[in-house]
């Protein structure tokens, strides 16, 4: 991308509709497309504000300003051109929630869009807007939602499917505090890099930096980065190693395997790294990690990390977790499997991930990861460990594929876990819920070889 046009030249509407499209329609991701286009036009601080709010604002309500635009377009949204949904989002998104915006600028602005980037649907588009106009203040969400799981789905933008699998899973209440969940900002954290640097030197040298951190009260080494000056990425103490960013329970799923200095790990679904290297660090660089993935790229960015994080145990491989070599076999201590899974436990890190889920992903997953599992356990060492982790809050993807693997394999046994700061699990598995827990969801359970 190397053109640049000048503020004046451009209408800020009509850049977030094209960012829409390519983030709706061509599935590219939010953040990525935003910074592509602040990069590309040189906007004022005041446009660049506008522009990061349409488009943050459609995509945070996108539930919402579809059920209005069927209702007052009186068709189903499939029968509408796709540049015509953009525009409306946009437009009743300007009318409902910018009082900044004058009502009579958020329907012209959008007829002049129609006009440019459709073929004779300004008057649709008009007339659409001009209902919205008249009557969106009668209208309750209450009355565009057929269910109650709808209505939760529109208050919080999330996609129906999923509210009615929480619903089921979890009841109301929590499911619309998970939502709520999902729709805050989530808390900048990071791991301290005890290969390079001492947690208190750490903790100095950020706060020298003039940034606020706290440290976790159960963790030592989870620090919250609550304001930093300038650009985080290459920020002194991440391009040096002392800090690289994960979540907390994330960081959990390390101490579950609570690999000792010395020992041989299998880390069978590692890319991009973040457990092998954290393991890499309780094992005090001691020790051998075996670290595996399908994809080659993903290999080179865990290459990149142990580089940058001084970790020189870990050894990457392409390697399929269904296809484990032969000769692995009771050759490793511990071994995890941090499984491809749907990530429904971790919607807060973009506000555009819920829109790419489906719901196949829930039949799809839980044969590969129960495959995968079963493969790996035939690589533990007798009196060994397996772990087996993932980043949803869906049970069928956690205990049930756990409990389906330990009905077949009676030689493993649960090794119950529990954390200081988290609810005792009855059953000796951890599933984070992330509104009590203040983390991200995510499943881990520890099982032992006995023989
Ligand atoms: C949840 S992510 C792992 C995250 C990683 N453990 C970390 O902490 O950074 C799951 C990984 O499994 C990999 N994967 C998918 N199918 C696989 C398979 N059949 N065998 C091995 N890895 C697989 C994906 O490429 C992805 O990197």
């Amino acid at each position: 991308m190397t053109e640049v046009k000048t503020n004046q030249q451009l209408n800020i509407r009509l850049l977030a509709v094209k960012a829409l499209s390519d983030i709706n329609r061509n599935g590219a991701y939010a953040n990525i497309k935003l910074q592509e286009y602040l990069q590309k036009y040189h906007l004022s601080d005041l446009d660049r504000r506008f522009f990061t709010e349409l488009v943050y604002g459609v995509i945070r309500r996108k539930n919402y300003l579809d059920a209005i635009i069927v209702h007052f377009a009186k068709r189903p949204l499939k029968k509408l051109s796709s540049m015509v949904v953009e525009i409306l989002r946009l437009g009743i998104y300007q009318i409902i929630y910018m009082d900044k915006v004058p009502e009579s600028a958020a329907v012209n602005e959008s007829v002049k869009l129609a006009k440019k980037l459709t073929r004779g649907l300004s008057g649709f588009v008009n007339a659409v807007l001009r209902s919205v106009l008249r009557e969106s203040d009668s209208i309750s969400i209450g009355e565009l939602a057929k269910s109650e799981a709808e209505e939760i789905s529109f208050i919080y933008n999330q996609p129906l499917w999923l509210v009615d699998l929480w619903m089921n899973e979890m009841g109301k209440d929590k499911t619309i505090d998970l939502c709520a969940w999902f729709n805050e900002q989530p808390r900048l954290t990071a791991r301290i890099n005890t290969v390079k640097v001492s947690i208190e030197d750490c903790l100095k040298e950020l706060r020298d930096l003039g940034w606020t951190v706290e440290q976790d009260n159960d963790i030592p080494e989870v620090v919250y980065i609550d304001a930093h000056q300038g650009h985080l990425e290459k920020a002194k103490p991440v391009m040096e190693g002392h800090i690289t960013f994960m979540d907390k329970a994330s960081m959990l799923v390390a101490h579950v395997v609570d690999p000792k200095p010395g020992e041989r790990i299998l880390d069978c679904c590692a890319a991009p790294g973040g457990k092998s290297m954290h393991m890499a660090s309780l094992m005090n660089n001691t020790g051998a990690i075996m670290s595996c993935d399908i994809y080659d790229h993903k290999l080179e960015l865990m290459n990149q990390n142990a580089e940058r994080l001084g970790v020189s145990i870990v050894s990457t491989k392409l390697q399929d977790g269904r296809y484990l070599p032969d000769n692995w076999k009771e050759q490793f201590d511990r071994v995890l499997v941090d499984a491809p899974c749907s990530g429904l436990g971790i919607l807060q890190k973009k506000l555009d991930m819920r829109w790419r889920k489906t719901q196949s992903l829930l039949t799809d997953l839980p044969p590969l990861q129960l495959e995968i599992l079963e493969k790996a356990a035939e690589m533990v060492k007798v009196n060994g460990y397996l772990v087996y982790s993932t980043c949803t809050i869906n049970s069928g993807e956690n205990e049930d594929v756990l409990e389906k693997f330990l009905a077949t394999h009676k030689n493993f046994i649960i090794d119950p876990v529990s954390f200081e700061g988290l609810p005792q699990a009855a059953d000796g598995m951890i599933s984070t819920y992330p509104p009590r827990d203040q983390m991200d969801g995510f499943f881990m359970a520890r099982v032992k070889r006995i023989s």
